[in-house]
């Protein structure tokens, strides 16, 4: 028509023969006609101007007659501005023309871009599907792979994107035309490129066309069965109930119900909504790329720049088949339906990004799929296409947020109520349901009993505990489990290769083990490190999520269990100013401890790993690892309410080392520290806690003759602790008395409390001390950075014979006296009637007896069981003897005697005056105690001990006053704190 109304925009000469030439490449070369978007580009004038050159014009031959209003604003938008006449900018015009088509698509204008491309043409073009012509003017169909074997799946041949590095290029070839016109000029001087890939492209033009067979268990959509209704489809079958998500489609359609249109957030505003918005749409077959971004950009107020879909939404799956890692739910759910056992209400949940929503559509298109093969929702048939192009009537995602008000929730049952449209089960698919209201789910479970056969509702939620017993109650539950890390590995395996996204198995395999069981958020994370256009490696995962590798890691780890203060500090300091988060850090911690205690070296593990699991596989370093892990997890709580998580992460470090792997029981984190040698030369110093537990831990993990070892280890940390504590007391004359006059017997940890005992030669210098025991204690408090009891101890006979005597090896190996240990009845023996209440039992063992004895089945003679209990009891004596500061018996194991360990035994009592009071009841007897005990009187003071022959037990008699005297007894001996000599003392009877 000649008078048909031109818009004309200039655009450059160069750029317009390159036009002109791809215009005619698009044209097919059978028919000379053009194909695939000959509607489009036949409405587009190509004039010579005399002074602008060449001036492409848009020709509304859609319109009879003149200029109307959307012409004009046709016109604006396409960037003509007839007042300047001139040049206008590309991009703008780009922008105006997407702009303008969304608009018109959004609101079921059919007069202009949507009817430039007749459906017609698009369906020719399936015929062509597996005949990559380059003059279809998709040059990329190879790379756009899913895409456009997606879209031609559903009889859409639209136009193709191309994923990852080819995306740019590949939108300017196949997803905007115009644009791609425009930008022919570059592409052109691709051409020898692209034409190189050519041969590459009719391969994968294969393969994307095989994609579609592969995919006919999936619900695609085929257009030769789709009915094309247009834009008047229908009244909804939900009327206006409101209750639906917002409603793009306002062309009449009135379909207020579709596949994805779900209302939150993420699922509205994103491409594959819009995917279904267009499927959703009477143009169906119209719309290309180009249009879908316009429509996300009018979906998000034209804010959003939306260039793909989104890895998540692409990937979406379509059928049970396609869902990952949920085989039980599916073929559950499958079941039901093929066994026509379908109940009113399921309850989908689990935890987020593992595929609920995705498996309510599929089963939900599952039941009305018209198919009578097994495999089902088919995809095929009328109802899944109807319901796969977002057209069903009888399936209904509601907003949970909008059903909540009274009226609507009234609304949404009477559409319940009410018969189906065409198909068999009219499904509402409730989001977030635990967002309902008390009053809707009141509603909901009133009309429950009335509700027809026919009505299902899927209610899903990620936390079932939120949800109405009584709703629950009345459903079927089912569970969506975490993805396993294989499966989602896999996944993002197979994405990757549809994607074309360069990767290593091995960041992929992390990125799966990050994702927490969540696909969603494994694929969100796999897109964000392909945005960076680079291969997908460890480091760069690591850096994009901000991990610490394993060698850094193990580095620290080594560095944190060894007695490496500072440079455990450094490093930890270095990782956490740089990049990692101290909670990230912690719980990567915590699992390479796990795995290590659990003896799993994960297959892959790298070989630093390895070699870690191997250097930690002693029953020493089993203990202080578990150890490490409780530190560290109570580090995790502290630090959720901690502004300064980095100061206590380094702090939790440095207590790693600390562990006691002395310690014979996860329960009890007790050790002991202990002299062997009387004091004397020059003392070590040390600076810090962790410091002087290295000896410790060393001692532990050593593998000869560890005993010595802790031994020389144990001695030359207390010296350094001793004398770091005398430098720590204010007074120079407490420091000389204690320097010359004290020493450091031995430090127990337990349950983070130290408890020191103190040696001193004469009662006068214990007086003395007791005098200064704040001040002692607040010294060794600082110098162990930790609570401190003490205990001040006489050593009787000053002389260095009888300190020697004490000292013997075998002796002071076991001198930590509190040792706590609670038998089982088959250690105890034979009398189970026997009451044990928190025991202590002496430690002192012969060396040869202690891998017998120990019962913790380890080989350190120091190390003995303990109970959390027994521990607590025995801290609470220690204390009460602390508070006395009274001198604590030597122990003697069960079936020794004092003479075996070379003790001296005085059977004579008289020697020291003490008197032995048998047959006594005590006035305060513990009524833990079922067997009748022996009270001694030593000397004029009353101590209360038990003389069991066959138990040995002490008494922790609360309110204790200072002058009594604990004392124990073992196997019939008991130790007099006076003369500091063994009475022997057997069923209240001396020996
Ligand atoms: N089991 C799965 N199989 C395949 N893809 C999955 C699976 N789970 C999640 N995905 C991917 O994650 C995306 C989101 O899944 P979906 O919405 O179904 O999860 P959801 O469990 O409903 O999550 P939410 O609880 O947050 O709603 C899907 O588009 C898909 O790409
Ligand atoms: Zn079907």
């Amino acid at each position: 028509m000649m008078d048909e109304r031109r818009h004309s925009v200039d655009i450059p000469l160069s750029k317009t023969l390159v036009a002109l030439r791809r215009v005619r490449s698009l044209r097919d070369p059978s028919t000379n006609s053009m194909s695939k978007l000959s509607a489009f580009f036949d409405n587009w004038n190509w004039e010579t101007n005399s002074t602008n050159g060449i001036t492409l014009g848009f020709v509304n031959s859609f319109k009879e007659g003149g200029i109307d209003e959307n012409d004009a604003m046709r016109s604006k938008d396409l960037g003509y501005d007839e007042q300047k006449g001139g040049h206008v900018d590309d991009s703008k015009m780009n922008y105006n023309l997407s702009k303008r088509r969304s608009s018109m698509l959004v609101s079921g204008d059919n007069s202009g871009w949507a009817g430039l491309i007749p459906v017609k043409t698009i369906q020719a073009e399936e015929d062509n599907l597996s005949q990559p012509n380059q003059d279809m003017g998709c040059e990329n169909k190879s790379v756009c792979g899913r895409y456009c074997s997606d879209y031609r799946g559903k009889g859409l041949d639209l136009n193709c994107t191309t994923p990852s590095s080819d995306r740019l290029e590949g939108a300017g070839s196949c997803n905007e035309p115009v644009e791609g016109s425009l930008q022919t000029e570059r592409l052109d001087h691709t051409a020898s490129k692209r034409k190189s890939r050519y041969k590459k492209q009719i391969r994968s033009s294969r393969v994307a066309a095989g994609d579609v067979m592969s995919r006919i268990s999936s619900p695609c959509l085929s257009i030769s069965d789709a009915p094309l209704e247009g834009s008047s489809c229908g009244t909804s079958q939900y009327g206006n109930t409101d209750v639906d998500v917002v409603n793009l489609n306002q062309s009449g359609c009135g379909i207020s119900c579709c596949w994805s249109r779900t209302p939150r957030f993420r699922e509205s505003y994103l491409p594959s909504d819009v995917e279904d918005q267009h499927l959703l749409s009477g143009e169906v077959g119209v719309m290309h790329m180009s249009e879908q971004r316009s429509i996300w950009k009018h979906m998000d107020n034209e804010v959003t720049p939306y260039f793909d879909m989104s890895l998540s939404h692409k990937f979406r799956p379509k059928s049970f088949s396609e869902l990952v890692g949920q085989n039980v739910v599916a073929m559950s759910l499958l079941n039901a339906i093929l066994n026509g056992r379908i109940t009113p209400f399921y309850f989908f949940h689990g935890p987020r990004g593992t595929g609920k929503t995705s498996a309510s559509r599929i089963f939900a298109a599952a039941l009305n799929c018209l198919s009578h093969k097994e495999n089902r929702p088919c995809g095929l048939c009328q109802d899944c296409i109807s319901f796969f192009s977002g057209r069903s009537k009888d399936v209904k995602e509601v907003d949970s947020v909008g059903v909540n008000r009274a009226e609507r929730v009234r609304h949404l049952v009477k559409n319940a109520m009410a018969h189906s449209v065409s198909s068999r089960f009219k499904v509402f698919i409730i989001d977030e349901c635990h967002l309902l209201k008390g009053e809707t789910w009141a509603t909901l479970l009133k009309n429950f009993e009335e509700l027809p056969r026919h009505v299902v509702f899927i209610m899903i939620t990620p936390d079932l505990d939120k949800v109405p017993r009584s709703a629950v109650s009345r459903s079927q539950r089912y569970h969506f489990p975490k993805i396993k890390e294989a499966d989602t590995s896999n996944r993002l395996r197979k994405i990757c290769t549809e994607e074309r996204i360069d990767h290593d198995q091995v960041a992929l395999d992390f990125i799966a083990t990050k994702s927490n069981g969540s696909l969603r958020d494994a694929e969100m994370m796999l897109e964000q490190l392909s945005l960076l256009g680079k291969r997908i490696t460890l480091p760069l995962v690591y850096e994009l999520i901000g991990v610490v590798s394993d060698e850094e890691l193990l580095d620290l780890l080594d560095l944190a269990l060894s007695s490496d203060t500072s440079n455990t500090v450094r490093r930890a300091r270095e990782l956490m100013r740089s990049r990692i988060d101290p909670m990230q850090l912690i719980s990567q911690l915590a699992n390479l401890i796990m795995d290590t205690l659990a003896g799993q070296c994960p297959d892959g593990a790298s070989g630093i790993k390895r070699k870690f699991y191997e250097r930690h596989a002693s029953e020493g370093d089993m203990r202080q690892l578990s150890h490490a892990l409780r530190i560290l997890s109570e580090t995790e709580k502290q630090l959720r309410t901690s502004k300064n998580q980095t100061t206590w992460l380094t702090v939790a470090l440095l207590q790693l080392n600390s562990v006691g792997s002395s310690t014979s029981d996860a329960n009890d984190s007790r050790f002991c520290l202990r002299a062997t040698t009387p004091r004397g030369g020059d003392f070590l110093s040390t600076s810090s806690t962790a410091e002087s537990l290295k000896h410790l831990v060393s001692c532990a993990c050593g593998d000869n003759d560890p005993c010595k070892l802790g031994v020389e280890n144990g001695e030359r940390t207390l010296e350094s602790i001793w004398s770091g504590a005398i430098e720590l007391c204010g007074s120079n004359s407490l420091k000389n008395f204690l320097r010359k006059k004290g020493s450091l017997a031995s430090v127990c940890f337990s349950q983070g409390v130290a408890v020191v005992d103190l040696e001193f030669y004469h009662s006068d210098y214990v007086s003395k001390a007791e005098k200064s025991q704040e001040s002692i204690a607040n010294a060794l408090q600082s110098m162990l950075g930790c609570n401190v009891e003490i205990r001040i101890n006489l050593v009787r006979g000053s002389s260095m014979t009888k300190y020697a005597k004490l000292k013997k090896p075998s002796f002071s190996l076991f001198s930590c006296s509190r040792r706590m240990r609670h038998d089982s009845p088959t250690e105890r023996g034979s009398d189970p009637s026997e009451n044990y209440v928190a025991s202590e039992k002496p430690l002192i063992r012969e060396k040869s007896s202690e891998s017998r004895s120990s019962g913790c089945g380890s080989p350190r003679p120091h190390i003995c069981c303990h109970t959390k209990e027994a521990a607590r009891t025995a801290r609470n004596s220690d204390a009460n003897a602390a508070n006395v500061g009274m001198a604590v018996p030597h122990r003697l194991i069960p079936g020794s005697t004092p003479k075996q360990h070379g003790l001296k035994v005085d059977s004579s009592r008289e020697k020291c005056g003490c008197q032995a009071i048998s047959a006594q009841e005590p006035e305060e007897q513990p009524s833990s105690f079922s067997r009748p005990m022996k009270i001694h009187k030593l000397h004029s003071e009353t101590s209360l001990i038990t003389c069991s022959a066959q138990n040995n037990l002490e008494l922790s008699i609360p309110g204790r006053r200072s002058s009594e005297k604990l004392l124990s007894c073992s196997e019939g001996y008991t130790f007099c704190c006076s003369c500091n000599y063994y009475h022997s003392c057997a069923g209240g009877e001396d020996r």
